[in-house]
C-alpha cells in the first residue's frame, strides 16, 4: 500500500460528518479511504453512501458501510474520489479504472468533491496520462475518428485512440454501464474546457475523463504528511 495514498485517504476523513450521504469513488486510493471509513463506522460514525462502481460497492459492503439505492437518492453531501492527473486549477483526468461515467454522475450531483491523490498525480498541464473516453460500442470507428478530430481541433498534441482491452486478453473492456473505453494519447491538453466541450458534442461519446470545475479540495498525500489544497467553487446543489 502506498504511504502517500494512505496519508491522503486519512486526511479525507476530516471532511466526513455524522449523517452525511457520501459518494464513494473508485480506484486504489478510494479503496484505502473506504477501508478507513469502515473503521470509523465500526466506531459509531453514521453515514450512508452511493458507490461509483460494482467493485467499490463490494469494498463498501465488506467495510460495513450502508449503501443507498442510487435510484432513490435525492442528494449527496460529499464525494471522495481519486484521480489520474490534477492540474493547477483542479481540473482532473479520471477514468484509469474505467468508472468515469458513474464517477462523474456522482461527483456532479454532490455538494462537494474532495480528491485524494499522491503527489505524483499533480501536473502543470493535463494530458500525459491517456485521456479515457467512454463510448457506445455502436459505430465505434466513426466515434473514434470524431474523438481524434475533436482532440486535434482543440489543440491537443496528439489524438490517437486505443480501445481498452481486458487485462486477460479476452476482448474489449466493458464498463459497468455497458460501454467501451477509448484511451486517447493527447500528450498535452492545453485547453481542457474546450476539449471537454468538443468531446461532449459527439453522439457516441457517453462521457469523458475530463472532470471540469468539479473538485473543490485536493488532498495531496506525501510520504510523511498530506497537504490540503482548496479552491472556491459555486455549487448548484
Ligand atoms: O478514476 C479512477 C477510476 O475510474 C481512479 O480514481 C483513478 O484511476 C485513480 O486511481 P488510483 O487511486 O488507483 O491511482
Amino acid at each position: 500500500m502506498s504511504i502517500a495514498k494512505e496519508n491522503a485517504a486519512q486526511a479525507a476523513l476530516e471532511f466526513v460528518q455524522d449523517g452525511m450521504v457520501l459518494g464513494l469513488g473508485s480506484g486504489s486510493t478510494a479503496e484505502i479511504f473506504i477501508e478507513k471509513l469502515g473503521d470509523q463506522v465500526a466506531g459509531g460514525l453514521k453515514v450512508t453512501a452511493i458507490p461509483t462502481s460494482q467493485r467499490t460497492a463490494q469494498c463498501a459492503i465488506e467495510a460495513g458501510i450502508t449503501l443507498l439505492d442510487p435510484d432513490r437518492v435525492d442528494h449527496i453531501d460529499l464525494t471522495i474520489d481519486g484521480a489520474d492527473e490534477v492540474d493547477q486549477v483542479f481540473q482532473l483526468i479520471k477514468g484509469g479504472g474505467a468508472c468515469l461515467l458513474r464517477e462523474k454522475i456522482v461527483a456532479q450531483a454532490s455538494r462537494k468533491m474532495v480528491v485524494i491523490v499522491d503527489d505524483r498525480k499533480m501536473v502543470e498541464t493535463l494530458g500525459t496520462f491517456p485521456l479515457p473516453v467512454e463510448v457506445d460500442p455502436f459505430c465505434l470507428g466513426v466515434t473514434a475518428q470524431q474523438v481524434y478530430d475533436a482532440l486535434m481541433a482543440t489543440g491537443c498534441e496528439d489524438g490517437q485512440t486505443v480501445l481498452r482491452q481486458m487485462k486477460d486478453g479476452s476482448g474489449p473492456l466493458v464498463t459497468d454501464g455497458g460501454h467501451y473505453i477509448l484511451d486517447c494519447r493527447c500528450r498535452r491538453i492545453p485547453d481542457p474546457v474546450a476539449t471537454a466541450r468538443a468531446l461532449a458534442m459527439i453522439p457516441g461519446v457517453m462521457e469523458t475523463g475530463l472532470f471540469i470545475d468539479l473538485a473543490s479540495t485536493i488532498i495531496v498525500g506525501e510520504v510523511d504528511h498530506a497537504k490540503v489544497l482548496e479552491i472556491r467553487r459555486e455549487t448548484s446543489s
